[in-house]
């Protein structure tokens, strides 16, 4: 099973640097959590992990492999990132171009769609969706041709309380039979109930990894832990 690897990452935009020599893992049968502020790269890095953004330094892999020297990087990797759904397609159509692409049958499609509690609403159009319904449907999506490895922008964003019980639920599922899950979040206590390894970025650069019962314990919570590697200044050191 792979891990995901990002190897002194840089990136500017003109005279912005976004990242700055980050590197960090996510191992496999492990959920790992990138945290970081509004603007700290995390989509960014996600972007160069799936061959969608170029570094200006730097490299992302999957077991040492570039997203884009992958022979079937959809039978590798699953990936929910920005959600750009056409908004007159219905779900079952997205789901089932999704699974064309990847070489996987309409059948296995709107199989997907049921466990993901979408079949009642899998000829409706996409663009009258809610946000908890779009997030469903991309996690569907990014499993369509059986990976490995999920890469998911903000999957809990939208969710209610059941769906976020139910995400928690398939990402343990995933890791535990050995899948790699890299996902990015500012919910920090349901990452906290999660994820199994935090990766946080500052600066565009690696503030802290490990995992999360290492870096949070005792009577501190992962909110003050973030906050305080976020603002060093602020409050005393909680990590060494
Ligand atoms: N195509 C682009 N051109 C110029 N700047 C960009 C581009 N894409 C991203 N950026 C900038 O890079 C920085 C990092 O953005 P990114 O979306 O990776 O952050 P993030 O950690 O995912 O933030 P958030 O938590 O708000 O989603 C931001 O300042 C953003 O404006």
């Amino acid at each position: 099973m792979p891990t995901l690897a990002f190897h002194q990452l840089s990136k500017r935009y003109g005279s912005v640097t976004v990242l700055d020599g980050f590197t960090a893992t996510a191992l496999p049968g492990r959920v790992t959590a990138f945290l970081g502020v509004n603007g700290a790269g995390k989509t960014t890095s996600m972007r160069i992990m799936l061959g969608l953004t170029e570094p200006t330094s730097g490299a992302a892999t999957i077991d040492g492999v570039r997203y884009g020297d992958l022979p079937h990087p959809t039978q590798v990797v699953g990936a929910v990132l920005d959600q750009g759904f056409h908004p007159n397609r219905s779900a079952r159509n997205h789901v089932r171009l999704t699974a064309r692409q990847a070489g996987v049958s309409a059948h296995a499609a709107d199989s997907l769609l049921e466990r993901f509690g979408l079949g009642a609403v899998a000829d409706r159009r996409v663009g009258g969706f809610s946000l908890g319904m779009r997030q469903r449907l991309a996690l569907a999506s990014a499993l369509v041709g059986d990976p490995s490895v999920l890469v998911l922008d903000e999957p809990l964003n939208g969710l209610d309380p059941d769906g976020i019980r139910e995400m928690r639920h398939l990402l343990r599922t995933f890791a535990d039979a050995g899948g790699t899950v890299f996902l990015s979040s500012h919910l920090l206590t349901e990452v906290a109930a999660v994820a199994d390894d935090l990766v946080v970025i500052h600066g565009g650069t690696l503030a802290a990894a490990g995992p999360v019962h290492d870096l949070v314990s005792g009577d501190t919570d992962l909110e003050s832990v973030f906050h305080t590697l976020i603002h060093p200044t602020d409050t005393q050191e909680v990590w060494s």
